[in-house]
């Protein structure tokens, strides 16, 4: 007999997640730039444990208890954390074998949003194949949930759930009926011949670069920078074993 396939999704904006939530999902959540990019560079950089929190007094509470905290809110850095958000951020000297913190504008809210599900893991360019390959042993159907920015739709986001779509689909082992993962792989084979020339049309290029934040958008479409896959677990993300 055949083997059944799994469904694969992707959510273009939180604003529509409700539509495509279901506990049965491992669900992928991106936020290219910056968030879910910073998480991985943070593993990569071994990270002990990151604690996502989704509003700013929940960050300074944690400050409050002790904890190092990363956090920003429209790209600035919040006065009361020890940094923002740039992979740059994460590097070893700063976070090895640490417990961190870490609010931001719109990844981390994402990734409470989807708590309910049956997994939920960190997804970037930096982690794309480590995490692809992962994802084909589970068994389990597969939503790629867009971060984007506050609530509208992203194109390096959207670039990147081409990317993952592209490797699932050709596994063998999903198959899609969403409009979504089809538009995301059109979108994917149009950057993918010089994706760092693409990304350069993205409004949040525009965004990270007027506050001179932008120097980390080349690395942010690295692929394949790191084998770490973020899991989330009990209100943390910790690297899967
Ligand atoms: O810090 C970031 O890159 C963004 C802030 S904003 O989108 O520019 O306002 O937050 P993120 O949660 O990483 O999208």
């Amino acid at each position: 007999m055949k083997n059944a396939k799994f469904r694969l999704e992707t959510c273009l904006s939180p604003a529509i997640y409700p539509k495509h939530a279901d506990d049965g999902n491992i669900v992928v959540v991106v936020d290219i730039l910056r968030a879910t990019s910073a998480i991985c560079t943070a593993f990569h950089n071994g990270v002990k444990r990151i604690i996502p929190v989704s509003t700013v007094e929940e960050a300074r509470k944690k400050k409050e208890e002790g904890y190092i905290v990363a956090s920003e809110r429209d790209g600035y850095v919040l006065d009361f954390a020890d940094f923002g958000n740039s992979p740059f951020n994460f590097t070893a000297e700063k976070v090895r074998g640490k417990e961190i913190v870490y609010s931001t504008t719109n990844g981390t809210r994402c990734i409470h949003m989807a708590s309910h599900s049956k997994e939920v893991v960190i997804g970037s360019f930096l982690n794309l194949t480590s995490l692809s390959e992962w994802l084909i042993r589970q068994d389990a159907p597969v939503l790629i949930f867009c971060a984007s920015w506050k609530d509208r739709f992203s194109l390096e986001d959207t670039i990147f759930a081409g990317a993952l779509a592209e490797k699932l689909l050709d596994s063998g082992k999903f198959e899609t009926i969403c409009d979504a993962v089809t538009a995301s792989l059109d979108l994917w084979t149009l950057a993918k011949p010089n994706l760092n020339e693409y990304v350069l049309k993205a409004a949040q290029k525009g965004r990270l670069a007027e506050k001179g934040l932008d120097d980390c958008i080349e690395f942010c479409h690295r692929a394949d920078f790191t084998s770490v896959i973020p899991i989330y677990r009990d209100g943390e993300l910790i690297p899967v074993s």
